[in-house]
């Protein structure tokens, strides 16, 4: 992974391996032709569907704690952003505020951040429909995934967010508009010259911690001991925040969080799973 990887060229989650630039060879079959899509640029002519690279079209150079990724969109993904991202999608580019009372009709309000194809954040949105879910991440095919099982399920309680989550907390939410954060198996970035890209950072709960509402849970997992490690420390010395678990340390995993794909990934190579569960206090 280079340093910086956010380039122009990167800036294409639809955009095939190879496509860009024709191959010098005549007998080499050209790659196929999906357009690339620039950043800002919306997924469809009509000027539908979520956003390329919405993250980086902020002009910011920022450290990121995600990937851009040349992902392909499946036809029943792209079918589900067609139909579905104008009724439940929300590009936080070119957006200022987000009322989350109006957006989920007044229901409590949780952020996961990083939801990967949604079938954990599908599983727990029907398992409460008495709580919304505004669900972030900037992978489109995942965002036609979970946009595809709330349909299927008959889901009204989640909500898809394009962008970068940390932009989304900091200029779009209100203080103490958050009734929980989820963050489920977040890119552990292993390499010590990229740690400064994990997500659970201080500075990055600071932030969090002035969006949540008095006794909001704030939940991690991760399969990736050192990072755990982390969590658990930079959560602990978060002032805002007290651990749920009686010893100060890890959580059992609660029966409510299903078992994420990342995980499962993780649980094959023989990684052991933490929990964490925080609360904002309310003194
Ligand atoms: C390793 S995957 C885990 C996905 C899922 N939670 C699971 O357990 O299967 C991490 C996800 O977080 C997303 N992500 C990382 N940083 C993000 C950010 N700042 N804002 C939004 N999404 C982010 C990535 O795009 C990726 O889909």
């Amino acid at each position: 992974m280079s340093e910086n990887p956010v380039t122009p060229a990167d800036a294409a989650p639809t955009a095939p391996e190879g496509h860009a630039g024709a191959s010098a060879d005549p007998q080499t079959p050209p790659a196929r032709q999906t357009p690339v899509r620039h950043r800002g640029e919306p997924m469809f002519p009509d000027g539908t569907g979520p956003a390329a690279d919405p993250a980086g079209s902020h002009h910011e150079r920022r450290i990121r704690s995600f990937q851009p990724r040349r992902s392909r969109v499946s036809p029943s993904q792209a079918d589900a952003l067609r139909r579905l991202w104008p009724k439940w999608g929300l590009d936080i580019d070119g957006l200022s505020r987000i009322d989350l009372d109006e957006l989920f009709d007044g229901l409590p309000v949780v952020l996961e951040i990083g939801f990967g194809m949604g079938e954990a954040t599908a599983q727990m949105a029907a398992a409460d429909p008495d709580t919304g879910i505004l669900a972030c991440d900037v992978h489109t095919p995942g965002q036609g995934n979970l946009l595809a099982l709330a349909e299927r399920n008959g889901l009204s309680n989640i909500r898809v967010a394009n962008g970068d989550a940390i932009i989304l907390l900091r200029e779009m939410l209100a203080p103490a508009s958050l009734a929980g954060l989820r963050v489920y198996f977040p890119d552990p970035w292993p390499k010590k010259r990229h740690h400064k890209r994990r997500l659970i950072q201080p500075e990055f709960l600071s932030l969090v911690s002035t969006r949540l509402a008095p006794g909001a849970i704030v939940h991690c997992a991760t399969d990736w001991e050192p990072y755990a490690e982390q969590m658990l420390e930079v959560l602990s010395a978060e002032p805002s925040l007290e651990n749920l678990h009686p010893d100060s340390g890890y959580a059992p995993r609660p029966g409510f969080r299903p078992l994420t794909k990342f995980e499962g990934q993780g649980l094959d190579k023989g990684h052991v799973v933490h929990d964490l569960l925080f609360r904002r206090r309310t003194d």
